[in-house]
């Protein structure tokens, strides 16, 4: 059985406690056996089964966090847009851009046009570049095929990364993404569609656990929301919200409403809606880099989690709003624009991130039972890591309790 020992600190993140509880445990040692955690605690009380192994890593006097969780990504799509970039650097917003056409449906069409081998191979190299920062686990959403066929052609790309990498992936159909140009004059069309053609499909073919949606002025208002999240969570699908991103428009009290298990973006949540995700339990998810890029407010993680809603933090990776899958550096913004701490920020890309994705009892944190997904870090503690920032691989990544990374 394996059994990594001289770790300086250890922060397990379990999901006791508050936001900043990270549970660290000092000189450590932590045991695994095939895929999950057999024993983790002070190396001092490592039991004599343990230390008699022939199986020992030596940590280095480094420390260790659970493996990184992005639980928000668009990973799928054709093309690019840095042709907007460049547009939203001269002045031109988001929205504008997208009311003329441009933004999502761009890459609409871009994604329609690949085949699903292109698409595969794309997506493939990008979570390749992800793993090299820590992250073993990834939330994946559709939304740039908008019928039927084409959601279902992203949705069988991210499946197959399931089956053949060696990270885990969690898929989120998120056909009510934007009204595509075909039903631009008739909405309810495309709303008919989403329930009775596209929800049975993925549902049937269980190619997602999650239904998302963009409650947005460009996008879909709450009452179209509400049927489409209700006849998704009927079909067996769990919930997730765009929601509050570019106007406050009552995202998040819906996705309490509905049960659902992430409201995400809320940069412009109201008091009302922070509540209500506090009494529905309802996890928030901070995109910073989002904010970055288009330079909207950065969400007030600490005014959540103050509330008491555990706050995760994530990419939002996609070709427009937020070209860039560096969870670290999401990690770093939710510290110096959302006010979390490095232990908070930690605890939002590691157990939160996997409750916002339902999996939090496998993994997350680091313990017996939880699947040994973890990183060695060379950093004297998380604090200085996340201060320190600069390009800094973990030294060694485990998932599944197999080594896939290694500097
Ligand atoms: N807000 C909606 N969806 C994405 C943006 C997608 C895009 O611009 O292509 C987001 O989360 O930011
Ligand atoms: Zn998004």
């Amino acid at each position: 059985m394996p059994v990594l020992k001289n770790i300086s600190t250890l922060y397990s993140c379990s999901l006791m406690g508050k936001q900043a509880d990270i549970h660290p445990l000092h000189r450590a040692a932590l045991v695994w056996n095939d895929s999950r955690i057999e024993w983790v605690g002070e190396e001092s009380d490592l039991p004599a089964e343990y230390s008699s192994s022939n199986e020992v890593i030596d940590a280095g006097g480094n420390i260790v966090i659970p493996g990184l969780i992005d639980c928000h990504t668009h990973l799928c799509f054709g093309g690019w847009r840095a042709d907007e970039y460049e547009k939203r650097l001269s002045g031109v917003s988001y929205l504008e851009i997208a009311k003329a056409g441009g933004g999502i449906l761009s890459t609409v069409k871009e994604t329609r046009h690949a085949t699903e081998d292109e698409l595969y191979i794309k997506a493939s190299a990008m979570l390749d570049e992800m793993i090299e920062s820590g992250v073993t686990s990834v939330e994946c959403k559709s939304g740039y095929g908008l019928s039927t066929e084409e959601e279902l052609k992203q949705l069988r790309v991210y499946r197959r990364l399931a089956e053949e990498k060696s990270v885990s992936i969690v898929s989120t159909f998120l056909g009510a993404h934007t009204i595509p140009p075909e039903y631009r004059d008739d909405r309810k069309a495309y709303v008919d569609l989403l329930i009775n053609e596209m929800i049975p499909a993925v549902a049937g073919q269980k190619l997602a656990a999650f239904c998302d949606i963009f409650v947005e002025d460009s996008a879909f208002t709450i009452p179209e929301a509400r049927r489409i999240l209700e006849n998704a969570k009927s079909a067996g699908l769990k919930l997730k919200v765009h929601a509050d991103q570019l106007t406050t428009g009552g995202g998040a009290e819906l996705a309490a409403d509905l049960g659902a298990v992430s409201a995400d973006h809320l940069e412009r949540v109201s008091d009302k809606g922070i509540r209500r995700m506090q009494e529905a339990d309802v996890v928030a998810v901070s995109l910073p880099i989002a904010s970055l890029y288009t330079w909207q407010p950065y969400l007030n993680c600490r005014r959540l989690a103050d509330a008491g809603v555990a706050v995760a933090v994530a990419t939002d990776f996609n070709p427009g709003s937020a070209p860039c899958y560096d969870l670290p550096l999401a990690m770093m913004l939710a510290c110096n624009h959302g006010r979390l701490t490095p232990a908070e920020s930690l605890k939002g890309a590691t157990i939160y991130a996997a409750k916002a994705i339902g999996l939090e009892s496998i993994t997350g944190s680091l313990e017996t039972g939880k699947r040994a997904d973890f990183n060695i870090l060379a950093a004297p503690d998380i604090n200085h890591w996340i201060y320190h920032f600069k390009r800094k691989p973990p030294i060694r990544t485990f998932a599944s309790g197999t080594e896939i990374k290694r500097t």
